[in-house]
């Protein structure tokens, strides 16, 4: 059964609509980026699917039904939205042993999470001293607690050094391997090129893309090679390739090598010869550029 299903999700908030007709699916076992510029509404969708807002229209449902006829919903999806939205003044084993006593979850699992995310040396710590990575791991030993299918993670990797992003992205990449769903958001591209299989990108509330990642690398692909020489009228109709731009010739289908043999033999002078290959973070900008909230 698919983990997670929106269809035509919309969430207005008097006249902002921050979610607009909103339809995917989330597999299990594999990790889906959640994609889109600051505003695009990726918090919101989260929040709908976990019950924390109600659709003005359309439907979310995990596992088939909505968060709040979930039976046991910890043990069907986990999620970090915030991770220091908690109380400060408590130990970590403390803090999830009051979540896993309220939610009717064993306290054994506790130990058993804050060795999964490699919290059990400061277990006994007040959690308002943890640092901003020692503060995602708890949330992520939360979200755990009742060994979920599903995974929800909102922006984790922000404000965190390299050493806790590639924590993180090591911990998705074995979550999706079990088998869980793992569903997480950025308004990063490059965050997301090294972790996730599968893309939903959305830009102000409605969807873009619904994409395999190695789709949209295929699709982003189009490498070109930039040609300009004082004589680029002649180099355009010899190569009989490419397209003629106001100062340079963009070349599809002929290596530079094959370009410089070519024009060397008909003494042609050349300026530049470049391969240019567009980045992901360079795809996703053209895709999402029409939707950007606010632009510098
Ligand atoms: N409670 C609310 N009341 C009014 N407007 C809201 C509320 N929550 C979100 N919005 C608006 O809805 C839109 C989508 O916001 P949302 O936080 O879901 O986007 P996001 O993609 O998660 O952005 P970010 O990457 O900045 O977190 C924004 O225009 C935001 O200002």
């Amino acid at each position: 059964m698919t983990s997670i299903k929106a269809t035509d999700l919309t969430k207005r908030y008097g006249q902002t609509t921050a979610v607009d007709g909103l339809s995917f699916t989330v597999e299990p076992g594999q990790v889906t980026g959640f994609l889109g510029p600051n505003g695009a509404g990726k918090s919101t969708t989260m929040r709908m699917i976990l019950g924390l807002d109600h659709p003005s229209a359309g439907s979310v449902v995990v596992d088939g039904v909505p968060y709040h006829r979930l039976r046991h919903p910890l043990r069907k999806i986990g999620a970090l939205l915030d991770a220091k939205a908690v109380h400060g003044g408590r130990s970590a084993r403390n803090h999830l042993l009051a979540i896993a006593q309220s939610n009717r979850l064993p306290a054994s699992r506790v130990g058993q999470v804050l060795e999964a995310v490699g919290l059990s040396q400061v277990a006994s710590r007040r959690i308002g001293g943890f640092s901003l990575g020692m503060s995602q791991r708890l949330g992520i030993a939360a979200a755990l607690l009742g060994d979920p299918e599903i995974l929800l993670f909102d922006e984790p990797v922000n404000g965190l050094d390299p050493d806790g992003i590639l924590w993180i992205r090591t911990f998705m990449r074995k979550l999706a391997a079990e088998g869980r769903t793992v569903f997480v958001s950025s308004h990063l591209m490059s965050e997301m090129a090294q972790t996730a299989d599968h893309l939903i990108v959305i830009g102000k509330g409605r969807l873009i893309a619904d994409t395999s990642m190695s789709e949209f690398i295929g699709r982003s692909s189009q490498s070109f090679v930039r040609v300009r020489s004082p004589r680029l009228a002649e180099v355009a109709q010899l190569l009989n390739a490419g397209e003629l731009h106001h100062d340079h010739l963009r070349v599809t289908g002929l290596e530079p090598l094959e370009i410089g043999t070519i024009t060397a033999r008909a003494g042609l002078p050349l300026e530049e010869l470049t391969y240019v290959q567009p980045t992901l973070e360079a795809a996703y900008m053209e895709l999402t550029k029409d939707s950007l909230e606010y632009t510098s």
